[in-house]
This record gives structure tokens, sequence and C-alpha cells, in this order.
């Protein structure tokens, strides 16, 4: 009875309850929000909820965050809420909105360490820096860091632009126009492409790499690209699981082809008279697994392949996502896409010839609009903490006023990204695309699509390269229009923006269809 008065409480659902000292601490009683049936934390209901139609009060859809927005906020008037659900166990996550808040979470690492037991699916390819905490992280941060160093940035944009080079000269041709059914169908490949050279060290391009190599049963390419498109398959399901059915067992064959290329790269490098100075991010791994200095090995090499996985993991999707509803964004907004052209255009007259590394700066434009897509679709929407000991947060209200409630030890919180980017308090027309809001003065603590404080993202400045070089080139040589398509004629822009846009909350946030039409200028 105690355990379910405990229950009830804990999800601050029966207010017909006496009060007393426990329950007084229990954060739902302090936040509103849902209260469900279903703990929306627990996976096996994500998965009941999405084979049944809405139900409410059984729990909350599992694209809720994307498609909710900042309205759970907004019905509370404060920036905080807290969804709880009493089964399997009873439990309250605190979402926030608020700035500051996020901020204070974010920068206290021991207070608000990361609930390790949410990202135990990650370790399938080893332990990593991603699904780590404590001393281990440290370790792993301490190693993994100098690999995402100047020179790798360099090899980045250098490899991007030939990658983009290539698909206009040798893939795209003289076409006038390429139509794409759905853009991720360049970006997957785009990215896939970048993280295979300035990540694992391997050239792979859009033609090249078609003979298997002896002892292999795949290609580089082909094992990255079906491991990377499945990535959630073999995150999710057991390893019995994976032998049920011949898509699955090829996602298998795909994750230990990637792991063999992997052991016989580190035993090439090993075995090398000359030591060729290579800046991927699997060499810079490499490199500090052979610095430790009291000779010792700094990192082991089950953990050295965990944690090249983890960077593809980490910035393939994310990357893809953000490139593809870049596209759709500057298709759906055509004078915000002149005005990017037209900075480019200026720019390249001046450097006559093709933009290098150090010429990246330039392209202010090129990078807000990138801001925006990442401030409007965050890949990541939601990023999970825990309070390591009894604390307290406090929050803005609608009206102005504060909210400071109890969060006691073993609180689940999460940031809701997406609220927070669309928190009227901080973003003017957050429904509106303007990339320009990012060359004026902005509030930086209420942008967190890569995280904030020590956890926040490794790869930030890869991404950003690789993706101001991809846009920059493709504005230079094409312009981006909404493919026509007669089912559509007659649609309102709303229509067409939340048909263009639409997305699911998968692995990341995933755009579901952008047909597009790339044209030659
Ligand atoms: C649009 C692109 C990207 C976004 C939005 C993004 C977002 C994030 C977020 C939100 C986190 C924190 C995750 C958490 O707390 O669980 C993170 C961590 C991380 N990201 Fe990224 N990321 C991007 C690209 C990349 C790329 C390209 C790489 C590597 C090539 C990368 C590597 C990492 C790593 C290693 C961490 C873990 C850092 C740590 O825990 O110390 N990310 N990223």
């Amino acid at each position: 009875l105690l355990e379910f008065r405990r229950a009830i409480h804990s999800v601050g659902w029966v207010p017909l309850l006496p009060r007393n000292d426990m329950t007084e601490s229990y954060p739902a009683r302090h936040l509103p929000g849902p209260r469900l049936l279903l703990n929306p934390m627990w996976f096996l209901g994500q998965v009941i909820r999405r084979a049944l139609p809405p139900i409410r009060y059984m729990s909350r859809e599992p694209s809720w965050m994307i498609k909710g927005g900042y309205q759970d906020f907004a019905a509370a008037g404060k920036d905080a809420i807290a969804l709880a659900g009493v089964f399997p166990t009873p439990r309250a996550t605190i979402f926030l909105a608020d700035a500051a808040a996020i901020k204070e979470v974010a920068t206290s690492r021991a207070r608000f360490p990361k609930p390790l037991r949410l990202y135990s699916a990650l370790s399938v390819f080893g332990s990593n820096i991603v699904a780590s905490e404590g001393e281990e992280w440290k370790r792993y941060r301490t190693i993994t860091a100098p690999a995402f160093s100047e020179r790798n940035t360099r090899l980045v944009w250098d490899e991007t632009s030939r990658i983009m080079f290539d698909l206009f000269d040798n893939v795209w041709g003289d076409s006038p126009e390429i139509v794409l059914d759905h853009c991720v169908d360049i970006t997957l490949p785009i990215a896939l492409f970048v993280i295979g050279v300035a990540g694992f060290g391997r050239r792979v391009t859009w033609t090249s790499d078609l003979i298997v190599p002896p002892g292999h049963q795949m290609t580089f390419k082909d094992a990255l690209h079906i491991l990377s498109s499945n990535l959630g398959l073999k995150i999710i399901l057991p390893n019995w699981a994976m032998n049920l059915t011949e898509h699955t067992r090829r996602v298998n064959l795909a994750f230990s082809e990637l792991k063999q290329y992997m052991v016989e790269m580190v035993d090439d490098r090993r075995s090398a008279e000359t030591k060729e100075k290579c800046h991927d991010l699997f060499s810079g791994l490499l490199d500090a697994a052979h610095d430790d200095p009291d000779g010792g090995v700094a990192i082991t090499e089950q953990e050295l392949i965990g944690n090249t996985f983890i960077f593809l993991l980490a910035g393939h999707e994310t990357t893809a996502h953000t490139l593809c509803f870049s596209f759709a964004l500057l298709a759906l907004y055509p004078d915000e896409q002149e005005r990017l052209y037209q900075q480019i255009k200026g720019i390249m007259t001046e450097l006559n010839g093709i933009p290098t590394y150090e010429d990246m700066n330039l392209f202010t434009l090129s990078l807000a609009v990138l801001y925006e897509t990442l401030r409007m679709f965050p890949p990541v929407p939601g990023i999970p903490k825990y309070a390591a000991e009894d604390t307290s947060l406090t929050v803005d209200n609608a009206d102005g006023g504060k909210t400071t409630f109890p969060v006691p030890s073993g609180t689940d919180l999460q940031f809701h990204v997406i609220a927070l980017h669309y928190n009227p308090r901080y973003w003017k027309d957050p429904h509106t695309f303007r990339p320009e809001r990012f060359l004026e003065e902005w509030p930086r603590d209420a942008f967190l699509p890569f995280s904030a404080g020590v956890r926040g993202c490794l790869g930030r400045r890869f991404f950003e390269t690789e993706s101001i070089a991809v846009i920059t080139m493709m504005m230079l040589k094409y312009r981006v229009e909404i493919k026509e398509e007669s089912e559509f004629i007659g649609e309102t822009f709303e229509q067409r923006f939340a048909r263009v846009t639409a997305s699911e909350q998968l692995l990341t946030n995933t755009p579901g269809r952008v047909p597009l039409v790339f044209k030659r200028r």
C-alpha cells in the first residue's frame, strides 16, 4: 500500500491523498504537465504507443517533443513541466525550457550527470565517450578531444569540397536540373563520405570502391553505408534477433565487416615502416593510444573501435538531416536563398577561385542558415540528465514571476531543446525562418543543438566546416526549389511548409520526405 501511495504521489496524480514530508518533495507535486498511464521514458511503452491509435492519458506519442514545440510550457505558464507516468515504474521527468536553469544543469556535471541507463544501447559498439560518465568519460574525452584538431577540420573542408565537385562533375554532370524525391538521398551519402575519409581515414566516393578486397564479403563503402543507415536496428534489437531476417543478417554482417576493416587499419598502422601522418579522427585516436607517457596502453583496441563507431553514430545522421532541412527551408524561402547566394557570389568574385579552408569564416550567412535550421529542427530534441543530490531549480513564469521547485536526488531531467528554441521569451517570431537573426545579437544560452558545458558536442566544428562547405558550394552552382507534384497543387504556404518539413523522432529528428529540384545556375 505504501508503495502504491508512493507511486501515485510521485506522479502527482491524486491530490486527495494526504500530503506529508515525503510526498512534498516529489517534483510532480510542484510542476504542472501531463499525467499518464505509461511512463513516457519506458522504451517498450513507446513501441506499444506506436502500434496503437492515440488514447488520451495513456502515453505521449514518440515524436511529441518535435510536434508539440513550446505548447506544453505555454499551457503550464512556466518554463518547466513534469511529465509523469505510473507504469511500469512510477516516475516523473522534469522537462526544462528555461535557458538559465538549463545552463545551471549543463555546467554542473557532478550534480547533474548523464543517466547512463538511457545510453546503454549505444555501447553495442564498445565502451565510448557518449555512453560513459565520471572517470571513464574523462579518460575518453582526454584521448578523443585532440583528434578533433585544426588539421582534422582542414581535412574536413578539403574532402567535402572534393566530394561536392565530384558530385557536380561526375554524377550530376550537364543535367540542367536534378529531381530528388527525398533530399536525404544526397545528404546522407555526402555526410557518409565525409565521415568515411575524415573520420575513418578511408576515401569513399560516389563511384569508387567497387571491388571487395580478399578476406572480406563487403566493400568498406557498403559496410559503412548499410550499417549507418540501420544503426537504429543494431542498437535496438538483441543479438539473437539480428539473425532472424535477411535484412538484419546483412546489417550484422556490415557491423562485423566494418569492425574487421578497423582492426586491419590498426594493424596496418602498427606495421607501417614510415609513419605517414594522417589527420582523420581514427588516426588521431591511434596516435593517442601510443602517446601514453607511462608506455602503457592509453586506449584498448575495443575502446578505439567503440569510440570511432560513436563518431559515425554521432556525426552522420545529425549532419545529413540538418543539411536536408536546410535545403528544404531555402527552397521554401526563395528570398532567403537569394540573399545567401548574393553573399556567396560577392565573396567568390573577390576570391577569384575555389574557396579554401581559410575563407570559411567569410561565409557568415551559410553558417547563419545552418544555425537557424538547427534552431527550428534540432537533431537531438531532448537531452537527459539526472540529479545526483537533493537540490532545487528556478525557472521563469509567463507572468514575469519565478518558480522554484525541489529536485530530489535521483530525479530525471531533460532539456527540451525544441521548446527552448521556440520559446518566445528568447526568439522573436520563432516559427519564421530568419537566418539573419544569427548575424545580430542572439541569445546564446537559448541555443542548444549541441548541448552545453563539458558534455557538449565534440564534433561541432567538424559539422560546421562540412556543412558550410556543402551549402556554399551547392548554392554557388544550383538553385533549389520544392518539387511540384500534381496532388499538392493549390496548397497554402503553411500546408506546404508542414508537408515538406514533417519529421519523426527516430534515432534523431528525421525528415519524412523532402522532394526537391536542384536547378543549375
Ligand atoms: C548537426 C550536427 C550535430 C549535432 C546537432 C550534435 C549534437 C550533439 C549533442 C546534443 C550531444 C550531447 C549528447 C548527450 O548529452 O547525450 C553531442 C555529443 C557528442 N557529439 Fe555531436 N552533434 C553533431 C555532430 C557531431 C559530429 C559530426 C561528431 C563527430 C564526428 C560528433 C561527435 C560527438 C561526440 C563525440 C559527443 C560526446 C561528447 C561528450 O560526451 O563528451 N557530433 N552531439
